[in-house]
């Protein structure tokens, strides 16, 4: 105990204690460290799922602040408000916080920065979220990068810091201000059935994703390069989930997947190069934010893309679209809150080029519906795949979902492992979706599989038809 006034620790994404330097900084104060999280309106906002993993990610986290000798203060409302009355309340001198990147939150940073500072409280922002502060890296001529491959050779060399230890034991203050119960705050709340068999699949927690890390850099990282697009194995790192909530920092993956790369594992350099991709996500949303929300090529704003929720586009939501590939993902995504990275590009793809529906329309569906979801990566990705983002695949390169099967499923193993009608004896796997889907969907093991609800090679032509008059007409 110390009558010294606190720190206050303002917790966002970063549920982590190790490779924080926002903690840290708070820790090497030498004064009492009051850990916060407080639900303001950006997090009310968040979708079903996000704001699910995050209620799960909290309650795991203030565990781990209560071994360490701490605890977490829970609060909602305005942001500001917030910590002016901890200030208040507890007579806290300064407040720490990790970056974010998206155009809301610096906003709303930017401005309590500001009105802390002038009320003569210390406020510090650090990294840790990303590897490089997307500022820092710039072309020659001084802009934002636009392609993948020159931002990864300008980056590939630089250094990265090394990684923070865990403070160990946090100085308490006096006395604890009050706290919320997580419990109200009704994290779950939406995903209504689907929460229990959510949780099941979720991986929380910092040491959960650091055994994660280990077991994937000893099993699988060598045969990466070759297997991370078979969505049936367990080829790739499983992190985005622990990444996009902070228990895990991309430093600490830096670091073990260049050692791996030393001691001259396959691959390696491949596992960089994708933590790179989501770097270079957070650089193009930093730079050129209306990535978040119109097309980023302005020769793409009028592109006719439909924005209704048509019965194709419920079909795709529900995974009933007769396409195997496309039903197994939406499924796994209903099922699991993640999707495999091939699986996401060609259910974009379906999305935006045979159902001819905006890529926003996705996007806002994997919003609501992922536990990994991240503003920068999810607007990327959905941009890349319908072809009117930065470094885009072409338009005209439109996945075919059951050539896709073929290639990249040829056991069945992922459509037998999420689809159960047709299956005598389905997996657990399968099954789970029921208990997941909303009752008002109406679906059941039993019924009948998913007649096709849009013929591929009707899709693809009414597709390339109308991305060819788009390009007479400019
Ligand atoms: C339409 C679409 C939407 C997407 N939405 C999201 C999202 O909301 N959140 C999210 O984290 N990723 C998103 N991605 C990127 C990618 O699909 C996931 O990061 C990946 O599937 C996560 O699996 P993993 O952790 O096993 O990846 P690994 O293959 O193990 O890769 C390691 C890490 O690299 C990063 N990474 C890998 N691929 C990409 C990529 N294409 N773009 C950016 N970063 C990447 C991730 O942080 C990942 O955890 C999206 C991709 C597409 C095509």
């Amino acid at each position: 105990m110390s009558s010294r006034a606190p720190v206050i620790w303002w917790i966002r994404r970063d549920l982590r204690l190790c490779d924080n330097p926002a903690l840290t900084a708070a820790a090497e104060s030498g004064a009492p460290v009051l850990p916060v999280y407080i639900l303001d309106e950006q997090d009310e906002a968040l979708g079903a799922a996000p704001k699910f993993r995050l209620g799960l990610g909290l309650e795991h986290f203030g565990q781990e602040l209560a071994k360490a000798g701490s605890r977490l203060i829970l609060r909602r409302g305005k942001a500001l408000e917030v910590l002016q009355d901890l200030i208040e309340e507890t007579g806290a001198g300064a407040v720490h916080w990790s970056r974010l990147y998206d155009p809301q939150a610096i906003a709303r940073d930017s401005a309590i920065k500001q009105q802390l500072k002038e009320q003569g409280v210390e406020v510090i922002s650090h990294g840790g979220r990303l590897l490089f502060e997307p500022w820092t890296v710039e072309t020659k001529a001084g802009g934002m990068y636009k392609v993948y491959t020159p931002f990864w050779k300008a980056v590939r060399g630089r250094n990265v810091d090394s990684l923070l230890a865990a403070p160990g034991k946090l100085a308490a203050p006096d006395s604890w201000p009050a706290s919320d119960g997580l419990a109200d705050w009704h994290m779950g709340a939406a995903m209504r059935r689907g929460a229990d068999v959510v949780a099941r699949y979720c991986r929380v927690g910092e040491a959960a994703a650091q055994a994660r890390l280990e077991d994937f850099l000893e099993d699988s990282v060598d045969a990466y390069k070759a297997r991370r697009d078979y969505p049936a194995e367990d080829a790739t790192s499983g992190l985005s989930e622990n990444l996009a909530w902070g228990e895990i920092s991309p430093h600490r993956m830096w670091h073990q997947g260049s050692a791996a790369m030393e001691r001259g594992s396959q691959g390696a350099e491949h596992f960089l190069k994708e933590i790179v991709w989501r770097e270079f996500a957070y650089h193009l949303m930093y730079n050129s934010p209306h990535i978040l929300t119109e097309s980023w090529r302005e020769e793409w704003q009028d592109f006719p893309w439909s924005k209704k929720i048509t019965p194709q586009v419920q079909a795709w939501q529900r995974g009933q679209t007769g396409y195997g590939f496309v039903d197994a993902a939406m499924r796994e995504l209903y099922v699991t809150g993640k999707m495999h990275n091939r699986a996401r590009m060609i259910v974009a793809s379906f999305l935006t080029k045979h159902l001819m529906t905006h890529w926003k329309i996705g996007m806002d569906w994997f919003a609501d519906t992922l536990v990994d979801w991240d503003p920068a990566s999810n607007a990327l990705g959905w941009q890349w795949v319908a072809g009117s983002g930065p470094d885009a695949a072409p338009f005209f390169r439109v996945f075919n979902p059951s050539g896709q099967l073929e290639k990249f499923d040829p056991e069945g193993a992922y459509t037998g492992r999420w689809i159960a009608e047709g299956q005598d004896t389905p997996p657990q796997t399968a099954l789970d979706f029921f208990d997941a889907a909303p009752l008002s969907w109406d679906l059941s093991a039993g019924m009948a599989p998913a007649e096709p609800v849009v013929s591929l090679q009707a899709g693809r032509d009414r597709a390339l038809t109308a991305y060819r008059e788009a390009r007479e007409e400019r």
